[in-house]
């Protein structure tokens, strides 16, 4: 395995995809979901992506794959979104052939979240072999919860040894600077591998995220704690 990706979830202004691109993160995700904390305009984050792409070429800083999160959005939410989008991540109960439309007709990669909590739900993954380009395995919500991510628990990790697809996946679901290394550990020898993704964990609070937390996880998942 190369280093592992990292994506951090949840940019809602210029400062935090800073902090996030110079720290060398891999994936930036902007929630298009109104219930949540992390919610962003699509006009705020056009801004926000272009103003990080001047910077990328002005400060020499690699550009971020940038990530479109949703929850069974319709054609008119998609297409209202920042055209330099590079992926649609999916979070509802999109099929997979869905995704796979999708994606043909927006030109972007899809990554389908996938909510997990025992073995049996990561063989889901099987039916989205071809249609989409990553599956995020992510923690299940708690009970009640009003949005299908970004609450700051975990999963059983052994639980993705049961995942033999061909489509490279990343982790989420409860990482931080504290146990990201030991997630990165615990999936290092599997193939299909790609990295991990935070929310929660690099927040003082609810969608308020902190760039020494964001600094402290990528140095701590690539592994220079
Ligand atoms: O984060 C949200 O508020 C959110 C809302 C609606 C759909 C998905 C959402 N987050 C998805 C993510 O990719 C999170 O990064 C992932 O669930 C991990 O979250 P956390 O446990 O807080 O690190």
């Amino acid at each position: 395995m190369s280093g592992p990706q990292v994506k951090i979830c949840g940019v809602k202004d210029i400062d935090t995809a800073l902090a996030a691109a110079r720290a060398g993160a891999d994936f930036l995700g902007f929630v298009f979901f109104r219930k949540s904390p992390r919610f962003i305009l699509p006009e705020k984050a056009e801004e926000v992506i272009l103003d990080l792409k001047e910077a990328s070429f002005e400060e020499g800083f690699a550009l971020p794959k940038l990530v479109g999160l949703f929850v069974d959005a319709g054609e008119k939410e998609l297409s209202e979104a920042p055209t330099l989008l590079t992926h649609f991540q999916f979070h509802g109960h999109e099929s997979p052939e869905r995704c796979k439309e999708l994606g043909d007709e927006f030109a972007v990669e899809i990554i389908k979240a996938l909510p997990v909590s025992v073995a049996d739900d990561v063989l889901k993954a099987g039916a989205f072999e071809g249609a989409t380009d990553i599956i995020l395995f992510d923690a299940k919500p708690p009970p009640g919860a009003g949005r299908p991510g970004g609450h700051g628990v975990s999963f059983d990790w052994t639980a993705i040894s049961s995942y033999t697809g061909e489509t490279p996946f990343m982790l989420a679901g409860g990482l931080s600077p504290d146990n990201v290394a030991d997630a990165v550990a615990s999936q290092k020898d599997h193939s299909g591998f790609l990295g991990v993704d935070v929310s929660s964990g690099v927040e003082t609070a609810p969608g308020n995220k902190s760039a020494d937390l964001i600094a402290s996880f990528i140095s701590a998942a690539k592994g220079s704690k």
